[in-house]
């Protein structure tokens, strides 16, 4: 563990029973400018530890990918921290906060099962504002806010079924983003699309995520996006799942396809593959 460790206040309230001593002891400790601390955390398949006793911190506003073995859990790892899936053991607290009392936006790889189909563009984007208790005004200035960062160019008053894989794709983008979350997950949220389409996609969302500085967590199957859209890269192992190696890109932004012929690009992708063949042959 590095050094700069420092001792945080007493943890909030939270809803799940308080954590074992040792347990509390190791999510008081982390480094500095960490935004999600994860303790102990274990998650059984079947039988199968997917994942056993793990422990991870997460960089407040910088953009981390998830890369590793085919299985290893990236998506349970990202639906664990996310509140969508239970754990069965462990602590993962944001700022000492739980998952329900922060503010999470989630884009699934599948837009088509993520978008409502029997609403327009613009009602999916609004569709969460609902319950964020805000000002009718204030709902509206936001949702232009968003419209304007993103330059959309297509119709918003369309139906899902008139727009194609991107827009509705950028539609479930910008729906998770309204609510101004503290943390994005992206599951392969570029996986389906067209490569003119991700490029597009990509450069938006990087810059809105540079903007508003979201802590994110992005699963990404391919190497190259993991490198080029990420502060950090996480490389985890095999099952039982555990950090193989973390991996810093610091070029600037915005990245392009110029940014993936950097020497620096290329020395972080080969470090990253490296680790990966190493974890695939064990
Ligand atoms: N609901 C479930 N019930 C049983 N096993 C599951 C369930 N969800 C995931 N698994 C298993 O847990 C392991 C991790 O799954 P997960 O989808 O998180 O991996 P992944 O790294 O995202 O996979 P991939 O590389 O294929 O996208 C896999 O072996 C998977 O079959």
């Amino acid at each position: 563990m590095p050094d700069a460790y420092y001792s945080v206040p007493p943890l909030g309230a939270t809803r799940s029973a308080p954590p074992e001593p040792a347990l509390a002891d190791r999510l008081r400790r982390f480094p500095a400018g960490t935004h999600i601390t994860i303790r102990g955390l274990s998650k059984t398949f079947a039988g199968t530890p997917v994942y056993d006793n793990f422990d991870l911190d997460i960089p407040k506003g910088k953009i981390v990918s998830v890369f590793g073995p085919n299985g290893c859990g990236k998506s349970t790892l990202i639906n664990m921290i996310s509140g969508i899936l239970p754990y069965d053991r462990g602590q993962i607290l944001f700022d000492g906060k739980e998952a329900h009392e922060t503010r999470i936006g989630y884009v699934f790889q599948n837009y088509r099962e993520a978008v409502f189909p029997w609403m327009r563009a613009i009602d999916n984007i609004r569709y969460p504002l609902q319950y964020l208790g805000i000002p009718k005004g204030e709902r509206q200035a936001r949702l232009d806010r968003l419209i304007e960062s993103f330059e959309v160019q297509f119709d918003l008053n369309a139906y899902p079924y008139q727009m194609s894989g991107g827009q509705q794709q950028l539609v479930s983008i910008m729906r998770a983003l309204v609510v101004d979350p503290e943390v994005l997950f992206l599951d392969e949220p570029f996986s389906a699309l067209d490569y003119e389409m991700v490029m597009f996609l990509r450069g938006r969302l990087q810059k809105v995520l540079t903007e508003r500085q979201v802590t994110t967590l992005l699963v990404s199957h391919d190497l190259d996006e993991a490198v080029l859209l990420a502060d950090e890269v996480l490389l985890l192992t095999k099952r039982p799942t555990q950090v193989a190696e973390r991996l810093h890109f610091d070029a600037a932004r915005p990245r392009t396809a110029d940014t993936s012929v950097s020497d620096d690009f290329i020395r972080v992708k080969s470090r990253a593959l490296e680790v990966f063949q190493r974890e695939v042959r064990k």
